[in-house]
């Protein structure tokens, strides 16, 4: 197994009473997306405070490259980059201008910043906007701005808190689309959404935290295997061939579509054994669709258990 680059270990922090993290562990393997999922007010930002260097955890530990979060920060700091509400962007600024001010900031010479500035700029698709004051920038416009600036110094790490909460189904696509490109590049990425959607599309490994701790933990498709296998949904062209079937061949029965589900267990020999036994008994279906299981199942699933009367998101 490759070295984690972020490695959790029972890391516990309180607000007062207020319980936020008990006992969350996992570890991020280097230059993989993954994806801290969870409604709201789980806890997704206090880990992600905490592994940036901005909080200190109550136990526990954190490392990120080796260093520990809370003895070495500043080597923890020189290894990692922070977006979202934590980035200083000036909207009076132009993007290119904000670019090179963060360039400089991190101590980069002149000619490198330039140079990576305007990398940047077209990587994220802003050479249009660059000389143009970022307070015009859309808002998804400056969500890419806010990740070039925190790509400046080339960090090993990058934090992407919910990177595309508010944005519209086409923004949220492209930044998708970028954030896989920079993780092809070789940058780890540590993400947190609320999104399941996300999480299924980016994430290498996704772990789900609910009431202070980490419920679940996997790739997007070993979660949905929690929910069970694939499903194949027959639908017939009366009331009385869809009993038929169901007799036939068992499973649920959906009455207003005239529909029978049954498991395939992704095999096509199951499949045929299902068709063949429809034609033996005179009962053709008028078609059929596969039923994937969502990460929407999964999470409804592990939260349900939650006895505590977790709410779960829409
Ligand atoms: N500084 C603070 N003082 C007291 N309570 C806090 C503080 N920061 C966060 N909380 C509470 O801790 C809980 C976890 O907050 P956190 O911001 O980590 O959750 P989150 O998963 O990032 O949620 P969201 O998706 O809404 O951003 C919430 O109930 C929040 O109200």
């Amino acid at each position: 197994m490759l070295d984690p680059v972020i490695s959790v270990k029972n890391i516990k922090k309180s607000y007062g009473k207020k319980t936020v993290l008990d006992g969350i562990n996992f570890e991020v393997t280097k230059g993989s997306i993954f994806a801290l999922l969870g409604e709201n007010g789980a806890g997704k930002t206090t880990m992600v405070r905490i592994l940036s260097t901005l909080m200190k955890a109550d136990g526990g530990v954190a490392t990120i490259g080796g260093y520990d979060t809370n003895r070495e920060s500043t080597s923890v700091k020189k290894m990692i980059s922070l977006t979202g509400q934590y980035a200083a962007v000036d909207g009076l600024l132009t993007g290119e201008e904000n670019l090179l001010m963060m360039g400089r900031l991190n101590h980069l010479d002149r000619k490198t910043v330039k140079k990576r500035a305007a990398e940047l700029l077209e990587q994220f698709d802003l050479q249009k906007a660059a000389k143009k004051r970022v307070q015009s920038y859309s808002g998804g416009m400056r969500r890419r701005l806010d990740i070039a600036i925190s790509l400046i110094a080339d960090p090993d790490v990058i934090f992407l808190d919910e990177p595309t909460t508010g944005l519209d189904p086409r923004s949220r696509k492209s930044m998708w689309h970028m954030i896989q490109r920079l993780a092809e590049s070789g940058v780890t990425i540590f993400l947190t959404t609320q999104y399941l959607e996300e999480a299924d599309q980016l994430a290498d490994k996704i772990a789900v935290i609910s009431e202070g701790k980490i419920v679940e933990e996997g790739t997007a498709e070993e979660l949905k295997r929690i929910v069970g296998e694939e499903k194949v949904a027959f639908t017939f062209s009366d009331m009385a061939s869809c009993r038929k079937a169901r007799d036939l061949l068992g499973g649920q029965m959906d009455v207003n579509e005239w529909s029978v589900i049954v498991t395939t267990e992704g095999s096509p020999q199951n499949m045929r054994g299902l068709l063949n036994t429809l034609h033996e008994y005179g009962t053709e279906p008028v078609s059929f669709a596969f039923r994937h299981p969502t990460l929407d199942d999964v999470f409804m699933e592990i939260t349900s258990d939650d006895k505590k009367g977790a709410v779960v998101s829409e």
